[in-house]
């Protein structure tokens, strides 16, 4: 029988109200040098050969969307829900039919609009023939710290920070979303296909792809959006 070739579709969680931000607008919004902060991050998928569609989850109400989606380039999904794992759930069940259960679903943060080109082109290929699926991280280099009445020193060795994309088969992460119970635990996708017993494939990604959370965050993105 004749191999269907799996397609990479880009979902982009855009659902958030940037809480931690403080701004007057949801934080996917606001301007990141030239562009809204989600305008980045849809282009870095939009112009890439590999990424065959994007879909971005926004809330049922959001009323930002429609002049950020250059028309016909990207599919908008108004399921958010009250939490990241929800809205990609939500995505997830509003694209069966749509999506082949092989089909690879990279699930980006609309917070991470330092991705680039090259890192989704990396991510592909260091993943594309794992049976599991895998994501972008970054090795810990500061010594970390447990705080709380007794400060201590967590071994650093083999520890890293999740980033985005996340890419897995789009069956594996129904399934896996499907059994997720608890968002304060389930905070990204590899942590639901790992609560299968399943060990996702770490690519060492870039500190450019930051997930934008605090004001601050703000001026350093637009620092790596500035340099080419
Ligand atoms: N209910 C939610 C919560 C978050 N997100 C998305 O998940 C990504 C990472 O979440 P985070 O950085 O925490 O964004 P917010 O939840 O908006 O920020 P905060 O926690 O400060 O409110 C963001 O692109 C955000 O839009 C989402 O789609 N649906
Ligand atoms: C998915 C993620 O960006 C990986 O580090 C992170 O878990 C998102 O956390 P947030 O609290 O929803 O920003």
């Amino acid at each position: 029988m004749k191999q269907i070739a799996p397609r990479y579709v880009a979902l982009i969680p855009a659902a958030g109200v940037g809480a931690r931000m403080a701004s007057s607008s949801p934080k996917q919004y606001l301007p990141i040098g030239a562009k809204p902060m989600l305008r980045h991050t849809l282009d870095a998928f939009v112009s890439s050969p590999l990424i065959a569609h994007t879909y971005v989850v926004v809330s049922a109400h959001d009323e930002y969307i429609d002049a950020i989606v250059p028309s016909g380039a990207a599919t908008v999904l108004r399921c958010g829900g009250a939490s990241r794992m929800e809205s990609v759930r939500n995505a997830l069940r509003a694209l069966e039919g749509e999506l082949h259960e092989h089909d690879w679903v990279l699930v980006h943060d609309a917070a991470r609009p330092g991705l680039n080109a090259a890192l989704i082109g990396k991510l592909i290929d260091a993943v594309g023939n794992d049976p599991v699926g895998g994501l972008l991280a970054l090795p810990v280099v500061d010594t970390v710290k447990r705080g709380g009445d007794h400060v201590s020193t967590v071994a650093r060795g083999g520890l890293w920070l999740a980033q985005t994309p996340q890419m897995f088969r789009y069956k594996l992460l129904c399934d896996a979303l499907a059994a997720a119970t608890d968002a304060s635990v389930i905070t990204d996708d590899a942590s639901a296909v790992e609560a299968l017993g399943l060990s996702p494939k770490l690519v060492e990604g870039h500190p450019r792809n930051l997930k934008v959370t605090l004001p601050a965050d703000i001026r350093i993105a637009e620092m790596y959006l500035a340099a080419p």
